[in-house]
């Protein structure tokens, strides 16, 4: 058996490649940033030509770091961006557009015409989503209202549908012309508000009413198929042939890496969005408070295994629009250090209602704001608040997962970009009033992709034997002072009931 699994994480602001060991440490990791567009208010794109150069050119140097070929890696996983949608020329592997990334809101229209019929809970029963912006089956829809030509190619059989799972497989194993396989894993199929929670199928309902063609969807497999996806192409950036064999979105792979396999376990991964994931096991528990539900992962024929999730769509991503944007910070390490300046939030509450707000409110039409504001507000302030921000939104998540599912949280495991600023993990565990465990591989959602693809092949054997692999890195203890958590999140609250109704 080769010695390393390889995960390729294509995420919403970077992607990397990292490969692991048996004892799932790190390697190897190169990671690239790509490019956010912007074309409008409320839309977000990325160039899924530019996303598969990223992602070829850290598979290359992760090798190239650790001197390896493909025969040292037994087997590679993928792990993405859930949602953000792409359709593609089969013949040229040519994009149609931009991919429409899953924070985009151009939507709002299409969601709010289909609920119409039936509200916005019309296809919760089958898929455990609401209808919202954040999923894909309406930008298809949005796709073939404004794209010319796209539907004829499609109904031609020209055109493939996928998430970045599907396009970066499809490309691994053989891109134009080449029989590539265009596949999807249950975890990501349950993200597009298409796919039947019961028979993890299409669900033929749902694809009339939005009259999308069955014929340029991926076909569903399991989140580590011990059959293969498919074999990495000979001339691809591995240079050699290696089963692709384990696929899940990043949030459901992050809930791998963790290792959280029983009933009643979950995390929250800090990235650009943030995602509390709670395994419910193998059955399907819908959520009366605001949260979706998903699947968590699916091991070859073994029964899937179902979550409740908690997303919040701006979390790391106002750290970045602090950088990027408003240049208040240069790095958005400085963001840390910029907060300590100062004792408090100074009384100021930013709600970063950028894509709307998803759990547990799901309100397209709300947008961003800043209240509180005084003389006495510094640049420290707005820091400080924005990290708040972060932990005020998961505090949200994790009272309506309490209120759904009866688990009082003793602790919560986090992982993620974000799990590095320090002061930020202070913050969450004062509001949320339990300890804050940050563990010693925070790449959990790369790791969990390895997992998956390394259980397909039997280089790890089973989630028992994934489970030793976890450890300790630190841990933050809440502090006496309830402040945070009972009048500022009252405030909070205040805070986010402001931003409701804005857009008309
Ligand atoms: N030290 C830090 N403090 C605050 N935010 C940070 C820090 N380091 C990274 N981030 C934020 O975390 C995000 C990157 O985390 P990552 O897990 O790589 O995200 P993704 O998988 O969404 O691309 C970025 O939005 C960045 O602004
Ligand atoms: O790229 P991330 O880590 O922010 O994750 C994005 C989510 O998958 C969106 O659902």
């Amino acid at each position: 058996m080769p010695r390393y699994i390889a995960a390729l994480d294509q995420g919403t602001t970077s992607s990397r490649c990292m490969i692991f060991n048996h004892g799932g440490e790190v390697v190897a990791h190169h990671q690239l940033e790509h490019q956010q567009i912007y074309p409008q208010a409320g839309w977000v794109e990325h160039d899924a030509l530019e996303i598969w150069d990223r992602a070829r050119d850290v598979v290359r140097s992760a090798m190239e770091k650790a001197g390896l070929i493909a025969a040292d890696i037994a087997a590679v996983g993928v792990t993405n961006q859930r949602e953000t949608t792409l359709v593609w020329d089969k013949k040229t592997g040519q994009p149609y557009a931009n991919a429409i990334v899953w924070q985009d809101t151009r939507t709002d229209k299409i969601c709010n015409q289909l609920a119409q019929n039936g509200g916005q809970d019309r296809f919760r029963a089958q898929t455990g989503l609401p209808l919202a912006t954040y999923f894909s089956g309406p930008k298809i829809k949005w796709l073939f209202d404004n794209v010319s030509g796209l539907r004829d190619a499609a109904e031609r059989g020209d055109a493939l549908f996928g998430t970045m799972d599907s396009w970066i497989i499809w490309k691994l194993t053989g891109g134009p012309g080449a029989g590539a396989v265009h596949v999807t894993d249950v975890t990501n199929a349950s993200r597009t508000l298409l796919m039947n929670l019961q028979t993890l199928d299409w669900d033929e309902e749902i694809l009339a009413e939005l009259d999308i063609p069955r014929s340029m969807l991926p076909r569903i497999r399991p989140s580590s198929d011990p059959k293969f996806y498919g074999l990495t192409r000979a001339d691809g950036p591995f240079g050699g042939e290696i089963p692709v064999c384990g696929a899940l979105g990043d949030q459901q792979a992050a809930t791998v890496g963790q290792t959280c396999f029983a009933v009643g376990e979950a995390k929250n991964t800090y990235g650009t969005g943030c995602f509390l994931l709670l395994n419910t096991g193998t059955d399907i528990v819908h959520s009366q408070h605001g949260l979706l539900t998903t699947l968590c992962y699916q091991f070859g024929k073994q029964k899937p295994v179902y979550a409740l999730e908690g997303s919040i769509a701006i979390a790391g991503a106002l750290v970045q629009w602090l950088r990027d944007r408003m240049r208040l910070i240069n790095t958005a390490a400085d963001v840390e250090n910029l907060a300590k300046m100062v004792d408090d939030n100074g009384g100021m509450y930013f709600v970063p209602a950028f894509s709307g707000l998803f759990a547990p409110y799901w309100r397209s039409e709300a947008r961003g704001l800043v209240i509180g504001m005084t003389r006495f507000i510094t640049r420290g302030h707005f820091a400080r608040a924005a990290l708040e921000a972060v932990a005020y939104q998961t505090r949200e998540v994790v009272d309506a997962m309490a209120a759904d599912s009866g688990v009082e949280l003793k602790a919560l495991k986090v992982d993620g970009g974000m799990t590095a600023n320090e002061l930020l993990m202070q913050i969450q565990a004062d509001v949320l009033g339990v300890p804050v465990i940050r563990p010693k591989v925070a790449e959990s959602t790369a790791l969990g992709a390895a997992y998956a693809a390394g259980l397909a092949v039997g280089y790890w054997k089973n989630p028992e034997d994934l489970r030793k692999n976890w450890g300790v890195d630190k841990t933050w203890q809440p502090s006496a002072d309830d402040t945070l958590r009972t009048r500022n999140y009252r405030m909070w609250k205040k805070a986010v009931s402001r931003t409701f109704d804005w857009l008309e």
